[in-house]
């Protein structure tokens, strides 16, 4: 569904549209079950009355019944309103949910490091299940309850005019007197939303960093932290509820005087033989079945405004657009690929560059380590070789093409990436391997796990390929979720690997496992290592020593080592630990 350009009322349409036919289910219940009601209580009225009278006990019992009956169809009617409302709000939600999510997946990176995770669970699911509740609930019982206590209105005027009136009357004010007091609740509650936002969001971010925070003796602090956290999150607690128990107390004070009301004006007009005992009864309940509707219309009406706020929002999010345009006009040959940067310029922020005057080449088939202190700008090449972020000027190629002129689909199919921080779900061995692709046999997974020598690993978990890995990689250690990482490659067979070197050292163990690997994954293919010990750069066939995202040495690896005079050379004789981090 395309909802780019909409506004906030058009965004509803488009997604209520599909259930229309629903609609007319839907509000044939609601004025049956708000009917069922409004005549109940006449029957009640009938039976007192015709008590009073001196009317057979089967008949009684026959009125009864059918009190009992309309009652229970009532109930019926309710369930089968709330099923066609919950279908009619889930569906749509459930719609809106999935292009919002397609939506925020077509958006680039510099989009969601601006954005928290938290945010973006927020927007994707907070604010869909408020629509979502909304539709489902609120508009039932907002329209369902304003019919009723409309309902009930007139049923006081046809009763006698004096009811009406002063019920009416009661029911303005009483209406007044919540709304101005629920905006005093509403100001407590969202302070307290906002320390409760700040306590989780403090949570959160501590538990995910235990082990480091353990490791470096942080828990006081963290701890210190907390309580400073959990004293605002207290007072505003406190506040919000006793807010609620004061509105609650009033709303039972405005019933205790509805009651008064229709008690006195009831008796009044039974003591004039204007109307009968049964019509008191049934004054007084009516004025009971107020009690819910108001209490409902309030909190529908602070729904509704934060329905409002969660359209604005979800709108917002769908007029986020991609900064980086899709093209296909050009495609990639198959196997290794050429590499080259000319005079490119790049900044994460354009007023601040990174990478300057990038001029580089790297024939087919060839492996280049890259190296340079923290910060020099490796990671960020890395990022641009996969049009992760556009550059502001010069040319990225690969085999010849502008990395710009083909497809972000067919980028990601010839180049395989590995990183430091491996990214494992969970999910089973299989998948993790596959990224969910069914067409990847499991003669081919286990063939690429022999060759890269994580058979043994395999053959020692409980479930084979069927083993489900715990989140976040739990259970493996950085050498195998590297290895990992490699066999994904593998399985993928693109055409340019890059590979960011785990800085950690391993176990030797591991450390040989990964050295046979890499070699492997280099084998018929263009590589980049983003190097961080030395020993590794001994495999490269060319060097880029960057720093301060400007080059400040390239060439063959052979050429200079052999030059006593190049930077290089001066690294191999110190060690160069500090550019090498
Ligand atoms: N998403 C980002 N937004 C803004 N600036 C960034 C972003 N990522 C990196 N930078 C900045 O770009 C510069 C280059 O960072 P980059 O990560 O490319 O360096 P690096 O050489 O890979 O460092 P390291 O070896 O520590 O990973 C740094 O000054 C960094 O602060």
């Amino acid at each position: 569904m395309k909802s780019s350009n909409l506004n906030g009322r058009d965004l509803l349409f488009v997604y209520l549209r599909p259930q229309w036919w629903r609609v007319p289910g839907l509000i044939f219940l609601i004025f049956a079950g708000i009917g069922i009601q409004l005549i109940n209580p006449q029957i009640l009225r009938y039976f007192i009355d015709s008590a009073l009278g001196g009317i057979s006990v089967q008949n009684l019992i026959r009125a009864g019944s059918l009190f009992v009956g309309l009652a229970l169809i009532q109930q019926l009617v309710s369930i089968a309103s709330t099923y066609v409302s919950e279908n009619v709000a889930w569906t749509a939600t459930n719609q809106l949910r999935s292009d919002l999510i397609a939506h925020c997946l077509r958006l680039d990176l510099a989009f969601h490091k601006e954005k928290t995770s938290g945010e973006m669970l927020e927007r994707v699911d907070g604010d869909v299940n408020t629509l979502a509740n909304f539709f489902s609930q609120a508009v039932i019982q907002l329209l369902g309850n304003t019919l009723l206590v409309s309902g009930i209105l007139v049923l006081f005027f046809l009763e006698d005019w004096r009811i009406g009136l002063t019920m009416s009357l009661f029911t303005l004010v009483s209406f007044a007197v919540l709304i101005s007091i629920r905006n005093v609740a509403t100001r407590y509650w969202v302070h307290y939303m906002q320390a409760s936002a700040n306590f989780m969001g403090f949570l959160g971010e501590h538990l995910a960093g235990t082990e480091d925070l353990r490791a470096n003796g942080a828990t006081g602090y963290v701890m210190q932290r907390f309580y400073q956290l959990l004293r605002p999150l207290f007072e505003s607690r406190r506040k919000s509820s006793l807010a609620g128990y004061s509105m609650w107390m009033v709303t039972l004070f405005l019933f205790g005087l509805g009651n008064a009301l229709a008690l006195l004006i009831g008796v009044y007009l039974w003591n004039a033989r204007i109307i009968s005992l049964g019509t008191v009864y049934i004054t007084f309940y009516y004025v009971n079945l107020l009690n819910d509707p108001f209490e409902q219309i309030r909190t529908q009406l602070q729904q509704l405004q934060q329905a409002a706020a969660a359209v604005e929002r979800v709108k917002q999010l769908f007029q986020a657009q991609p900064t980086i345009i899709e093209q296909n006009i050009a495609s990639l040959p198959a196997g290794a690929l050429s590499v080259s940067f000319e005079e490119v310029e790049f900044g994460y922020q354009p007023e601040t560059p990174i990478l300057q005057q990038m001029t580089f080449s790297l024939p087919a088939g060839q492996v280049m380590g890259i190296l340079g202190r923290t910060g020099s700008g490796k990671t960020t090449l890395a990022r641009l070789l996969l049009r992760l972020y556009d550059i502001q000027s010069g040319s990225i190629r690969l085999a010849g093409v502008p990395i710009q002129s083909v497809s972000q689909r067919e980028l990601r199919q010839h180049i395989g990436m590995v990183t430091q921080d491996v990214q494992l779900f969970h999910a089973t061995v299989r998948a993790n391997l596959t990224f969910f692709d069914h067409t990847i046999s499991d003669e081919h997974i286990l063939s690429v796990l022999e060759e890269i020598g994580l058979k043994p690993w395999l053959n020692a978990l409980p479930e084979g390929l069927d083993t489900l890995l715990g989140s976040d990689g739990e259970g493996l250690s950085a050498g195998e979720a590297q290895l990992l990482a490699f066999t994904r490659v593998f399985l993928h067979n693109p055409g340019l690997v890059i590979l960011d070197e785990a800085s950690s050292r391993l176990d030797p163990a591991t450390e040989q496992l990964i050295e046979r690997a890499v070699s492997k994954l280099f084998q018929g293919r263009t590589g980049i290592i983003i190097a961080h010990h030395l020993a590794t750069l001994q495999r490269v066939d060319r060097i880029l020593y960057l720093s301060d995202g400007h080059i400040l040495e390239q060439g063959e690896r052979a050429e200079l080592v052999a030059d006593p005079t190049s930077h290089f050379s001066l690294i191999l004789q110190t060690g160069g630990e500090e550019v090498m981090a």
